[in-house]
């Protein structure tokens, strides 16, 4: 009898085309996949205080997005990345979250593979990405053990009280980038990370351009 094949859901809270806003590759033209689910956030606001991860700005709960929803296969969520695409070549897709290591597996990089895209993920660091994935940006949090160690970029929203930068200069990472966290201190904290960035050469200043610009 043959085996029957598990089957594998995935769920998209929203997909959209926009520039990369943030880090090393900002203003590439990308497909951004929003995997629903995270696992140092519920996502439900009642749950923030209490959660590892505090300060998230994004609503990755449920796949009730736009170009959301779940997908029975790697291939027909691929071709739903394909179709988001404006024609031409450098086709490229940013899987996030929420976490998307959470789903994304070697049946989806080698379906997003065969669609010829470029894969780059965003994640909190805490699950080891699987093998195949073209560009890692590690975006670590204070309270959250860092199993994916290496990567493309290091990026790390700033300030978190118990994660100082120094923490992970050592990692193995090409790129080292403060973001500002994001909060009704922005600027205070956009002011800081500047301060840091210019006295600890190689870390970077980091924009989350997308916001400044008015894109998604
Ligand atoms: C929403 S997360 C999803 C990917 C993954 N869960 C992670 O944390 O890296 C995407 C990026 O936004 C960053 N981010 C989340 N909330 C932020 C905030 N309030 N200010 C600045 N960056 C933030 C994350 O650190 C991460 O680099
Ligand atoms: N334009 C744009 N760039 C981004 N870079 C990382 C994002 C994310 O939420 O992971 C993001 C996003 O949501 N939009
Ligand atoms: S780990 Fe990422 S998706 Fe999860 S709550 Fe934190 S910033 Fe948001
Ligand atoms: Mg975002």
């Amino acid at each position: 009898m043959a085996r029957e094949r598990r089957s594998v859901t995935y769920a998209v809270k929203e997909m959209f085309y926009t520039l990369q806003g943030e880090g090393a590759r900002t203003g590439r033209p990308s497909v951004f996949v929003r995997f629903a689910g995270c696992n140092l956030w519920s996502g439900r606001e009642q749950d923030r205080a209490t959660a590892v991860c505090t300060f998230c700005d994004t609503d990755f709960v449920g796949v009730d997005g736009d170009g959301g929803g779940k997908f029975e296969t790697a291939e027909a969520l691929a071709q739903a990345v394909a179709a988001k695409w404006p024609g031409g070549p450098s086709r490229y897709v940013v899987c996030t979250g929420g976490e998307p290591l959470l789903q994304l597996d070697s049946a989806l990089i080698d379906a997003l593979h065969a669609e010829g895209f470029e894969i780059a993920v965003e994640t909190n660091g805490t699950i080891a990405a699987p093998s195949g994935i073209d560009w890692i940006c590690v975006s670590p949090k204070a309270d959250a053990a860092l199993a994916q160690r290496s990567g493309h970029e290091l990026k790390l929203v700033y300030p978190q009280a118990d994660a100082l930068p120094e923490r992970f200069a050592d990692l193995a990472f090409e790129t080292f980038f403060l973001q500002p966290m994001d909060s009704p201190s922005r600027e205070e904290n956009t002011r800081a990370a500047i301060e840091y960035c210019l006295a600890h050469p190689p870390w970077r200043l980091c924009l989350q351009t997308h916001k400044l610009l008015g894109l998604r």
